[in-house]
């Protein structure tokens, strides 16, 4: 077996009976039954992924900002060239951008793995050179990847996971770097919600209506090209390799690590929702390990979320990528655990529980 599959085999479903303890422990603290809504959910979710309630505190947390380049890119579908991806991979390992920021903030480690950025890469602290091929091809023209590279890309994005884990990490942030990445989202979420291009193509860093309508006829193209949506029989790696990024590929190996260690991670936006769908393809038991950090005002995200059943924690429009969305819902995540292990119950505080009999 290599890697990818003793991944997948190590993953199990949640475990029923310690969701069960965090939903009973949940109705006897001190507060109205549910008031805490959907914390109460993401709660009782980790307590199944662990295995056991209360489930470990996410805390340390740890974003990887996968980042790689996109053959796609020639066919105009974003205003930015395509070295800003190499500049900004600069600008993260300097400590200036958002992600950095937002980093600093909820006390996240920060490890930008190069995956796949066209240019040559010097080394530097907190960069991971884990280059599978200097971009992908044009998924318009042919496979955006080999079989061979897509494999390869998903096995960096376990091993990232299982070595963040290995050094402490115990929650998992999902970040990405691609100027044209959100074309291959919209190409990979249309392949595997069978949702129409028009339905799940947006306008990425922000493009005019000619340039939308134009990505739109790409992703549209680049279905066609590869037969997509290829149907319930089709090999999720294929799809993945056919249209997907190099950092798709590892982000969605990234979701499988943290799931075979029943370890949380918490899923940035489109880039994220669509590799997500890679991930859940290949393991539908991925599901449990994985929290919506965020509503990205991409519409594909939107499409990818429900499909994987996931509701974001945040919704405030951000459209940045890079983990930003995933760490500010950090606190969120960790809020909501830290109640099952901190708060008292009526019993141990002697407060009152409703009168018996009141509505
Ligand atoms: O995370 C998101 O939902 C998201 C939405 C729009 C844009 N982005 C970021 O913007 C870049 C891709 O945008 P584009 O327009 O070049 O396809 C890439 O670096 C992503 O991280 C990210
Ligand atoms: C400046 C810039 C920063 C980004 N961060 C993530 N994607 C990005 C795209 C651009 C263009």
């Amino acid at each position: 077996m290599d890697l990818i599959d003793e991944t997948i085999a190590a993953i199990a479903p949640p475990d029923e009976a310690a969701m069960r303890d965090a939903r009973d422990h949940q109705a006897r603290l001190t507060k109205p039954p549910g008031s805490l809504g959907v914390l109460e959910e993401v709660s009782i979710r980790l307590a199944g992924l662990a295995g056991h309630c209360p489930p470990p505190l996410p805390v340390p947390a740890a974003v990887a900002v996968f980042a790689a380049d996109h053959g796609v890119h020639a066919q105009g579908v974003t205003p930015w060239p395509q070295e800003v991806t190499a500049q900004m991979v600069a600008n993260f390992l300097a400590g200036g951008a958002v992600v950095n920021a937002f980093a600093a903030q909820v006390g996240a480690e920060v490890t930008v793995v190069d995956v796949g950025v066209a240019a040559e890469l010097d080394p530097a602290p907190g960069l991971l050179r884990r280059k599978i091929a200097s971009g992908t091809a044009d998924l318009t023209l042919g496979p955006a990847m080999t079989m061979d590279e897509a494999r390869r890309a998903v096995a960096v994005g376990i091993e990232v996971a299982r070595d963040r884990v290995s050094a402490g990490a115990r929650c998992l942030l999902t970040g990405d770097m691609g100027i044209a990445n959100t074309t291959a989202s919209a190409a990979l979420i249309a392949a595997f919600t069978g949702l129409p291009p028009e339905r799940v193509t947006g306008r990425g860093t922000g493009i005019d209506d000619a340039t939308h309508a134009r990505k739109v006829e790409i992703v549209a193209a680049g279905l066609a090209r590869h037969g997509l949506p290829a149907g319930d029989g089709a090999d999720p790696l294929e799809v993945l390799a056919a249209v997907g990024g190099l950092e798709h590929a590892a982000i969605a190996g990234f979701v499988l690590g943290a799931a075979a260690l029943r370890v949380p991670v918490v899923l940035d936006g489109v880039i994220a929702g669509a590799a997500a769908l890679v991930a859940a393809a290949l393991c539908p038991d991925v599901v449990g390990a994985c929290v919506a950090g965020h509503r990205s005002a991409e519409p594909g995200h939107t499409a990818a979320i429900d499909a994987l059943g996931l509701r974001p924690l945040v919704d405030l429009e951000l459209r940045l990528g890079e983990g930003t969305g995933a760490l500010l819902a950090l606190p969120l995540v960790q809020g909501a655990v830290r109640v099952l292990h901190e708060v008292a119950t009526f019993d141990s505080a002697g407060v009152s529980g409703k009168d018996a009999g009141d509505l």
